[in-house]
């Protein structure tokens, strides 16, 4: 069973469509990658599927297996959220919010999955720091530890390796690769090439248009043509 399934999605904002009639699943173990040239409603589609952003038409179904606050979800970090007043500590925590409701404080079990997620990503010895004191690798390290806090099942990221020099993307992409290995479904919306060795699907968004396939069978058909894409040319 799939954990998402969309069905003639179409996405934009009040008086704009961006992407029409889309169509795909995601199930357990799948990598998915989406990539497309700036501006094409990549971030606005991955709301969409969050339920950050309203949906203009069609279905976006989470299957039975999976339920909606059991999702991680790794934004698009802004300078304001690079300098957050927070220790390691709460901002993983934070991760939990989605689980606690109204209830003001975080139960001893939510503190300790806090910590094993910061022991897995290595950053349990930050856990006092300030996160804004942090490089950018530790930030984004933090950041799917907060995820994680939050799910099992399914990560969103969206373009988690942004700033980040190539050996901490490598890092970055080597930890979601263990965590895929171990059936975690990866939608992540990306603008580095590089990312697609390890996805097994991609989701190609071009204006009034789009592409969904296997990873092996997109790279045959259209890797030339999106390596061709401007956005692209230099990476
Ligand atoms: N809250 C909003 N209200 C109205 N329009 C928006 C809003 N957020 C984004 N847009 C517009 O929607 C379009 C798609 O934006 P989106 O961020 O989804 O693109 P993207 O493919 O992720 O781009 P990039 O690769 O540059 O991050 C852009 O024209 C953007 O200006």
């Amino acid at each position: 069973m799939a954990y998402i399934k969309c069905q003639n999605l179409s996405v934009g904002y009040a008086g704009e469509t961006l992407i029409e009639n889309i169509n795909f699943e995601v199930h357990e173990h799948d990598y998915l990658c989406i990539v497309g040239e700036n501006g094409v409603g990549k971030s606005t589609l991955m709301k969409t599927l969050l339920g950050l952003v309203d949906k203009k038409e069609g279905n976006v179904e989470f299957g039975k297996n999976i339920n909606r606050k059991e999702v991680g979800y790794l934004p698009q970090q802004t300078a304001l959220q690079k300098d957050f007043p927070a220790t390691v500590m709460e901002v993983v925590l934070s991760g939990n919010l989605s689980k606690i409701a109204l209830r003001p404080f975080y139960r001893k079990k939510e503190k300790e999955r806090a910590l094993l997620e910061m022991k897995k990503l290595k950053i349990d010895s930050l856990a006092s720091r300030s996160y804004r004191e942090l490089s950018g690798g530790q930030q984004q390290r933090v950041l799917l530890a907060r995820a994680l806090c939050a799910t099992e099942k399914i990560l969103f990221l969206d373009e988690p390796t942004t700033g980040l020099d190539p050996q901490v993307t490598k890092e970055f992409y080597d930890m979601l690769k263990e965590l895929n290995k171990k059936g975690m479904a990866i939608i992540m919306v990306s603008h580095d090439l590089s990312v697609l060795e390890e996805a097994t699907h991609v989701l190609y968004l071009r204006k009034n248009d789009y592409v969904y396939a296997r990873k092996e069978e997109f790279m045959n058909t259209y890797g030339k043509e999106m390596k061709a894409d401007v956005n692209y040319r230099n990476i």
